[in-house]
């Protein structure tokens, strides 16, 4: 239970002790009118029974006045334990997300790619909403499930014994049978859990592949997947629902037959003159109260089961080791491999790379598709870390170092620009939060995107849509090169586009691009060969090895993979050596 308790709070179980308390208060409060009542009922049935010659009624009216306190006592406890669990779930759920957030950044990028897109966004949404109904509605019937009977039995155990006894008999076997159910109740909570995760991701992915899915046809696949999914779900709940239920109903049958037991005796130990008929009527009265919060209890276990789960993923997930690594980054900004092996799995996708990229130079990595040329992008600016050898930044490991203060040091510009649902200044300030509007303007200038805002219905207060849907595909990668200017970072990772671009972007581009690399270290991947003739340092991968290094000229001289490569696009594309000089880089 206490391991629960800690999923329900995101990991913090002390957050719900206030509440608990205060609900275990108003559940002893609420009781305690039982007391009072046996006492007056006692002394009215002595007098109508004719035990007693007069009706004590100044002690009528203090018991009457005592069951009002007692309500008083009752409402005050139940408004503090009301309001205590409803503030302490609800602020474990805004200090859980933010935390979550936070600490998702912080997780190397590869556990965050394996995770179906929907998956994190789902826990982040519905397994918080989950545990907030399992805190807020669920945690206090429970307590009262098990506070109400507790009293209650401890009271008339002390009372008599064997009513108490009879009142509580059907409870072991109650107990047995959730006991014996509670396996097969995970099973299936986990697989409907699976399914209802499953159900969001293909509706997400269906939503958000929409243009793809128009692109390739793809509608009827992506459709039936959806589909399926859809009716998995649906089948996953019927069964948890069909496959439990009679075995809760069946447990709550075994418990409350306590009431026809409590019947029996009594009436057993009334006629063998061993109990009062008021004590009768006082088991009765308090099993009639016992039953209910227990039976509600046994009937809500499974879901507050069912919302711990979210509430483990939640945990699970916070547990996972974040990014190491406290120093600053050097002032120096040489980037060396050392012997470095790495894969996003078992498969090897670089092989004991050793390569050295100077501080103030443009090295270009060339290869074949698949060679590994992003892999080492990727690991420059430690969204993964190498299984084998070290990347250094400035001669140290970027192990070391805080992962967020090394991005700080780097501006990327990658082909698939992500753009948030905003303005476009707020998009192009993402490259430096305090930049001022003259600041955004310059950077979008020389990033060539000045003139094609303008033209736009609002300017730079232009709403991007989703996923940067409105803007063409040169543009955004512009919007993102301004963003790099703006960071102003001293190193620069580019992968050139692929894309092909009209001649009138490709051209803006490049003017963007050149402007971006000016007294920067740069990193830069060329898919065109005909944008590194004066890079002044190329290198050539394959396979994940690197197979040649050196400027444009030597590697044409050594006519390896690279005068190969240069051979094949020049001759596809038609394009004049003389002509390359003037190329861009
Ligand atoms: N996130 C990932 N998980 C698993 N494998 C991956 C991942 N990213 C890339 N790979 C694999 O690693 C290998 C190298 O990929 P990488 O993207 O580094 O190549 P690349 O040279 O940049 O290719 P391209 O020029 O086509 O972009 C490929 O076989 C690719 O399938």
């Amino acid at each position: 239970m206490m391991e629960r308790m800690r999923y329900i709070t995101a990991g913090n179980p002390m957050r719900m002790a206030k509440p608990i308390l205060w609900a275990v208060l108003a559940n002893m409060a609420n009781m305690l009118p039982f007391g009072f009542m046996t006492v007056a009922v006692s002394v009215i049935y002595a007098y109508f029974a004719g035990e007693r010659t007069i009706l004590p009624m100044q002690f009528l009216w203090l018991a009457w006045g005592g069951m009002v306190v007692c309500l008083v006592l009752v409402f005050a406890a139940e408004a503090r334990s009301y309001r205590a669990t409803f503030r302490s779930a609800y602020e474990s759920s805004a200090e859980g997300r933010t935390h979550l957030a936070e600490h998702i950044r912080k997780l190397p990028l590869g556990f965050l790619l394996r995770k179906d897109a929907g998956e994190l966004g789902h826990t982040m949404m519905n397994d918080f909403t989950q545990t907030e109904n399992a805190a807020t509605h669920i945690l206090p019937q429970l307590v009262s499930g098990v506070i109400i009977p507790v009293l209650a039995f401890s009271g008339l155990l002390f009372i008599d014994w064997r009513m108490a006894a009879a009142m509580l008999a059907g409870f072991p076997v109650s107990l047995l049978i959730l006991w014996g159910v509670s396996r097969l109740e995970r099973k299936l909570g986990q697989s409907h859990s699976e399914a209802r995760i499953a159900q969001s991701n293909r509706l997400q992915e269906y939503l958000l592949g929409m243009k793809v899915i128009k692109a390739c046809n793809l509608g009827g696949e992506n459709f039936q997947r959806l589909e399926r999914a859809f009716y998995h779900y649906m089948k996953e709940s019927i069964k948890l629902e069909g496959a439990l239920g009679p075995f809760f109903l069946v447990a709550i049958a075994f418990m409350e037959a306590g009431l026809s037991l409590i019947t029996m005796t009594g009436v057993y130990l009334i006629l063998g003159g061993q109990i009062s008929i008021p004590l009768f009527a006082l088991f009765l009265l308090v099993g009639t109260r016992i039953f209910d919060p227990l039976s509600v209890a046994i009937m809500r276990l499974p879901a507050f089961k069912y919302d711990a789960m979210a509430g483990e993923r939640i945990v699970k997930l916070l547990e996972q080791p974040a990014m190491t690594g406290t120093s600053e980054p050097p002032n120096n900004h040489d980037i060396r491999f050392e012997q470095v092996t790495f894969g996003y799995d078992e498969s090897i996708v670089l092989n004991e790379i050793s390569a050295e990229m100077r501080e103030g130079t443009l090295t270009a990595i060339v290869g074949p598709s698949g060679s590994g040329k992003s892999t080492m992008l990727r690991l420059i600016a430690r969204f993964y870390d190498p299984q084998q050898g070290k990347v250094l930044f400035g001669g140290q490991d970027v192990r070391g170092m805080d992962p967020e203060k090394l991005l700080k040091q780097m501006s990327m510009v990658f082909q698939d620009v992500y753009l948030f649902q905003d303005t476009i200044r707020n998009n192009i300030r993402y490259g430096r939060e305090d930049a001022s509007q003259e600041e955004i303007e310059t950077a979008a200038k020389e990033a060539c995107c000045h003139d094609f805002i303008m033209k736009l219905p609002q300017g730079y207060d232009t709403m991007v849509g989703e996923g940067g849907s409105t803007l063409s595909g040169g543009e955004k990668q512009r919007i993102s090169i301004a963003r790099a200017i703006l960071k102003d970072a001293p190193v620069l990772l580019l992968d050139e586009a692929t894309a092909s671009l009209d001649p009138e972007n490709e051209a803006e581009m490049q003017k963007a691009i050149s402007r971006l690399i000016e007294g920067r270290t740069v990193i830069m991947i060329a898919h065109r060969l005909k944008t590194v003739v004066k890079a002044d340092h190329i290198l050539v991968l394959d396979k994940g090895t690197v197979v040649e290094q050196g400027r444009h000229e030597e590697l044409i001289r050594n006519g390896g993979l690279y005068a190969r490569l240069w051979d094949l696009q020049t001759k596809t594309s038609g394009w004049k050596l003389a002509g390359e000089r003037e190329a861009v880089v």
